[in-house]
């Protein structure tokens, strides 16, 4: 069994949780509340911006330097996703700016940030993992089930369920594979927790939008 097979069975639990949230469902129907859109799309537009960051980061800290280029792609890749949900979702969904990251997107970019810089760069490779991993299987789960018609979230759904995200989803688990049979058992388990808890995160990341979670006003 290969690293990202066993790391997968690890989150297969929060994966079936995922795709059955509301957020996933009622986006899927096409009957999200518009609201919930767009405090997912604004918080996004901040996550992709620190997550483009941290794909850079971790492309710096790469040994091999074909990985250097991916990761400097990934981070290309996400930078400019954010600048087309500016010039279009923003517009499409009346979302004014991206304003303060609250709580859920504020703890998954900085867990990534962290973890970027600072942990051996396999267990980073794996964190960034089911940003990728996670998206491109919900993509397609939802554009296989979903119902013929008008789904206002269509784009959202195309961008994800597309082939070039499937390139570099198969392209950063071949990576993950490779560093991991390279790399040592204790490095190789703290990977398989960063995929772990990433992958909590993404679910914290939709229930949160879904649930409107803003930081509570002290004072
Ligand atoms: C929270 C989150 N995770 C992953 C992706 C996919 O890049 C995204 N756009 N947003
Ligand atoms: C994971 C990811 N999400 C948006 S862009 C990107 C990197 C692939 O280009």
């Amino acid at each position: 069994m290969t690293w990202s097979e066993y790391a997968w069975v690890a989150i297969e639990p929060i994966y079936q949780s995922i795709i059955a949230m509301p957020f996933i469902t009622e986006l899927q129907d096409g009957t999200l509340p518009i609201e919930k859109f767009q405090f997912y799309m604004a918080q996004d537009s901040g996550y992709l911006e620190h997550f483009g960051r941290a794909l850079a980061l971790i492309g710096a800290r790469a040994h091999d330097t074909d990985d250097v280029l991916a990761f400097l792609r990934f981070g290309e890749g996400a930078i400019v996703v954010e600048k087309a949900l500016h010039e279009s979702y923003f517009n499409d969904f009346g979302v004014a700016e991206h304003g303060m990251l609250e709580p859920a997107c504020h703890h998954y970019v900085h867990y990534l940030k962290s973890t970027a810089a600072l942990a051996p760069v396999e267990v980073a490779m794996a964190a960034v993992l089911p940003c990728f991993w996670i998206y491109k299987k919900v993509g397609d789960y939802i554009y296989a089930h979903q119902h013929a018609g008008d789904n206002p979230y269509q784009r959202w759904i195309d961008t994800y369920a597309g082939e070039d995200f499937a390139i570099s989803v198969r392209q950063a688990i071949a990576i993950c594979d490779r560093v991991a049979a390279a790399t040592t058992d204790s490095v190789r388990e703290r990977m398989t927790e960063a995929f772990i808890t990433a992958s909590r995160l993404e679910y914290r990341f939709w229930d949160s939008a879904y649930r409107l979670v803003r930081w509570q006003s002290v004072g």
